[in-house]
Order: C-alpha cells, then sequence, then structure tokens
C-alpha cells in the first residue's frame, strides 16, 4: 500500500516591491484574519517599520497592540505570547530581522494565530520559513513553528537597511550549497530522509544569486529585489522538506557555535558563509569548490576570514571542533574534528 504523505504549507500572499509596505493592510485583510492585530518587532525594525504598520492598522479602526524584543530567546517568545494573550490579539505581525520574526512565528504557533511576516532587512531566509531557530544553553532549537500567511517585503526599506544585511542575506543563500551536500551525504549515509525538490529549489536559489551577482550592489535598490526573492526561495525550499535541511548544514552548526562562544561577533548569514568555505573544503578537498564558495561571498562583499568576521583564530577552530554537539544532525563533521584537521581546513581556505 502506498502510504507517504506530506504536507506543505506556504505562504498565500507574498508582496514584494518598492513601497508595498503601505499594502500591509491589504495584504493581511486578503487573508479574512479577524481580531486585534499584535505587532511584534526589535528596536530598530519598530522605528523604522513597526511604527508605520501600528498607525496603517490603527487608521483603519483596528486597534493594534504592539510590542518590542530585544533578543531571539524562549523568554522572548513567552514575553510576546503574554502579551498577546493580555491584548486578546487575534493575529501577529513580525516586523525586523530573523530575531524579530522568529519569535513572532513562534508565538504565533503557540497560540495558534496568523502570522505575517513584514521583513526591514534582507539578512537570513527566515522570512518565510516555517521555522524558528532559538538558542537554548549548550544547543539550539529548530523548531517547526507557524509560516507566514503573508510577507510584505519593502525594496525601499531594505535597501535603505545597511549593506552588512544584504550581504548577510547573500551569504545564507550561499551556504545553501553546502547545506544540499551535508543534506544528501546525511542521506546516503544515515538514510535521514531527503527531498530531490527542496534540494534542487535550494540549490538553483544559490546559483541564481551567485549568477546575478554583478547585480547587487550597495544603493541599488534592484538588489534587495534579487536578495529577497532568493530568501523567499530558499525559505520555500524549508517548508517543502518540513525541516531547515536544505539551508542548513554544517556551515550553519558552526554559526551557531560561535554565537554561543562569541556571542554577538557578527552576523549569522556572515558566520554560515565563512563557515560554508571551510565545509565545501571538507566535502571536495583542497582542489574542490571552496575557492568559488570564498570568491562568490568576496565579490558580494561578505566575509571571507576570521578577521572580517571580527574572530580569532583559537575561536575558529574551538567552533569547527565542537560544532557537531550543537544539535543531533548528521553532516560532514560527523562525530567531530580533531583540532589538527579544524586548524588544516581553516589554513588551507585563508579563513585564519
Ligand atoms: N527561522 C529560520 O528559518 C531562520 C532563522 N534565522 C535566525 O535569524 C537570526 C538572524 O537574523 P538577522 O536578521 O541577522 O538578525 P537580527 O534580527 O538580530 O537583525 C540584525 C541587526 O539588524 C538590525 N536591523 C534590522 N532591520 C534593520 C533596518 N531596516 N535598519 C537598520 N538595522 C536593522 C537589527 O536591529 P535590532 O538590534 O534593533 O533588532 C539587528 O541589530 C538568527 O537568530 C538566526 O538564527 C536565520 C535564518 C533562517
Ligand atoms: O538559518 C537557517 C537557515 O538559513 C535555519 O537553520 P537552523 O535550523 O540551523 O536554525
Ligand atoms: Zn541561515
Amino acid at each position: 500500500m502506498f502510504d507517504k504523505s506530506t504536507w506543505i504549507r506556504l505562504p498565500r500572499n507574498v508582496v514584494i516591491g518598492h513601497g508595498v509596505l503601505g499594502q500591509t493592510l491589504d495584504a493581511v485583510e486578503e487573508l479574512h484574519l479577524s481580531g486585534r492585530p499584535l505587532v511584534v518587532s526589535s528596536p530598530t525594525p519598530h522605528a523604522v517599520a513597526g511604527e508605520k504598520v501600528v498607525d496603517q492598522f490603527a487608521a483603519a479602526g483596528y486597534d493594534p497592540a504592539e510590542i518590542v524584543i530585544e533578543e531571539a530567546s524562549f523568554d522572548a517568545v513567552q514575553r510576546v505570547i503574554a502579551h498577546a494573550e493580555d491584548a486578546d490579539a487575534g493575529f501577529a505581525i513580525g516586523v525586523g530581522g530573523g530575531k524579530a520574526i522568529d519569535i513572532t512565528k513562534m508565538a504565533a504557533d503557540d497560540l495558534g494565530l496568523g502570522f505575517v511576516s513584514v521583513p526591514t532587512a534582507a539578512s537570513h531566509d527566515g522570512i518565510v520559513s516555517g521555522r524558528g531557530s532559538v538558542p537554548e544553553g549548550d544547543t539550539r532549537h529548530s523548531v517547526a513553528a507557524e509560516p507566514p500567511l503573508a510577507v510584505v517585503a519593502d525594496t525601499e526599506i531594505l535597501a535603505e537597511a545597511p549593506w552588512r544585511l544584504t550581504t548577510a542575506g547573500c551569504a545564507d543563500i550561499i551556504s545553501n550549497y553546502t547545506a544540499v551536500r551535508d543534506w544528501e551525504l546525511a542521506h546516503r549515509l544515515k538514510n535521514v530522509p531527503y527531498s530531490e525538490y527542496a534540494g534542487a529549489l535550494s540549490q538553483m536559489t544559490a546559483e541564481m544569486l551567485v549568477e546575478n551577482a554583478d547585480s547587487i550592489k550597495r544603493n541599488l535598490e534592484e538588489s534587495s529585489w534579487i536578495v529577497v526573492k532568493a530568501l523567499v526561495s530558499s525559505g520555500v525550499a524549508m517548508s517543502i522538506a518540513g525541516s531547515s535541511r536544505p539551508a542548513s548544514g554544517a556551515e550553519h552548526l558552526f554559526s551557531h557555535q560561535l554565537d554561543r562562544i562569541a556571542p554577538g561577533a557578527a552576523l549569522h548569514g556572515h558566520q554560515v558563509g565563512v563557515g560554508a568555505i571551510m565545509t565545501e573544503y571538507l566535502h571536495s578537498g583542497p582542489n574542490g569548490r571552496w575557492r568559488d564558495v570564498r570568491d562568490a561571498l568576496g565579490a558580494l562583499g561578505a566575509p571571507t576570514t576570521a578577521e572580517d568576521l571580527g574572530i580569532d583564530r583559537e575561536t575558529v577552530i574551538e567552533a569547527l571542533t565542537t560544532a557537531h554537539e550543537i544539535r543531533d544532525r548528521y553532516t560532514i563533521l560527523g562525530d567531530g574534528m580533531s583540532e589538527e584537521a579544524a586548524i588544516e581546513a581553516a589554513t588551507v581556505t585563508g579563513v585564519v
């Protein structure tokens, strides 16, 4: 008997373009959500876009509630849940970078509320995904969460955000190359379920971004357009897979470990990019494609070395040798790298 089944949850409205923040109300009203909106953001996104979203809903007679969170943590999720309950919110709108969007989607999931994603930076591919990523103690959880019913990505806002946030988004996408390699490896070695569609979409997204690298330039709004479309596509790949596997392999384990041992050193996307140079080296050897990964990152202005990330050699080696411990996800790191091998990989690739 054929007994396979899958349930792919995708957004219904994806609105991308210049000035579309002003259409947030329309994008939401199309969804037939009811009740009071809760607008969740972090400090800068609140000033850049959150207040405008609140004003838009207030002008339409909605009486929006709002909350500003400072960090990505389970405590922040609980604060948003409590605030939503007190305010008797009917749906949640996450306005910000990865932090605000992840927290909102997890709180909305817990409360069974509809969730709308309004990115203020093209810095990460959680814009569309049905995953939330939160550190806790020595580990990091990638949990299934409410995917957005609608995404409103205003390229004018994204283009005005600091350029480093856009290069972080590019690097998060480029890391899909190694993430898919790790996923295929885990499938072959550990029988981890693999989706051809999700793998192909994730890889193609990275290829298209690299092919369009010449059009990705500072002060050019078209750059935000190209990058945010790739981020949406990568998020869709995660939704098809039902896990972050198409976009998160050993390079992400390296970055998550850096978040623990060198908190706040660099942006998520920049860390996974540098991680991808080294894990590509581990996959394909000294004459493999790690130079292509490095050159693609370099051409886009993303970090390619530990110095660019603002971390020292010892931190890189510690993160590499302990990254496999962060979660139960089989990758090219296997059951851990020796210190000698980590030094070799980081040195040959010029990361240290
Ligand atoms: N769920 C998923 O599938 C994924 C989740 N992630 C998660 O997302 C997070 C990384 O996302 P990232 O966006 O880098 O992190 P943040 O949300 O922390 O944003 C990075 C910085 O950019 C600032 N910022 C955001 N928008 C603007 C703007 N328009 N102008 C000026 N500054 C702005 C933020 O300000 P402020 O400090 O005021 O907030 C913050 O300082 C990580 O926690 C990562 O794990 C990443 C990829 C996928
Ligand atoms: O960052 C992500 C994909 O780019 C999410 O992956 P994680 O599941 O590793 O948090
Ligand atoms: Zn990522």
